[in-house]
């Protein structure tokens, strides 16, 4: 289930970060990869601990809250603090799987990729390549969204990003443990979810609500490790 979250930064948030990018101390983005996937990733990132990466993140954390699609199709439980990377022209990242398991910085805690996300921060029309690429069980989906705009994947997937060819391509990018664990049943709910939202503005008063929005309640509290 790769769902698409417009507008999760606005265009204001959106300069901001480009503004702290450009005064940034970049790294190479082999410092946060697990042993197979530092093999193929060439790309840049901003420190995990830095204050650029702090202040940034926090407003994606900021815009994820506000954002009900995002609540509907990931069911958060934790979210990883942001991360920001930069692709510069034939940088790309070769075919991997995330990790499964992350250490979260400046805490002792652990949490377990369920869903990854990539948020993005460069115009389309500013670079070219640089799309990703997920894997799942009906083909491959090449993904290349508006700044702000984000899409959230099974962090399961097979997935990698195209060489940039032109530009530059920046984006934040994270995990997230959700109260669901597995992707079918968290793909259920979504479902669920949609149809109630459509039938609230179809039907406002439906009696069907209440028995549908039950089940909906029923089935998180089966399925669910808040
Ligand atoms: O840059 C992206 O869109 C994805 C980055 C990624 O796959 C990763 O850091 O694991
Ligand atoms: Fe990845």
């Amino acid at each position: 289930m790769m769902v698409h979250i417009p507008q999760v930064l606005t265009p204001e948030q959106v300069s901001r970060c480009r503004e702290v990018f450009a005064q940034a101390k970049w790294e190479d983005g082999r410092g946060t990869a697990g042993h197979q996937s530092a093999q193929v990733k060439r790309n840049l990132q901003l420190p995990e601990d830095s204050p650029e990466a702090r202040e940034l993140g926090d407003l994606v954390l900021r815009g994820l809250e506000r954002s009900p699609l995002f609540i509907s199709s990931v069911l958060p439980q934790r979210v990883f603090p942001p991360l920001f990377n930069r692709y510069d022209t034939r940088m790309a990242f070769g075919s991997h799987v995330d990790n499964a398991i992350r250490p979260i910085p400046g805490t002792a805690e652990r949490l377990r990729t369920d869903v990854s996300a990539t948020l993005f921060l460069s115009e389309p029309d500013s670079y070219d390549g640089g799309e990703l690429v997920v894997e799942d069980t009906y083909g491959s989906h090449s993904v290349k969204l508006p700044a702000g705009d984000l899409i959230v994947y099974p962090a399961s997937s097979l997935h990698h990003v195209t060489p940039v060819t032109r530009g530059v391509r920046l984006a934040s990018f994270f995990w997230v443990q959700s109260m669901v664990r597995d992707v079918s049943q968290r793909a259920l709910l979504f479902d669920l979810d949609m149809a109630i939202v459509r039938l609230n503005q179809e039907v406002p008063q439906s009696p069907s609500l209440v028995m549908l929005t039950g089940v909906y309640h029923n089935l998180l509290r089966q399925w669910a490790t808040p």
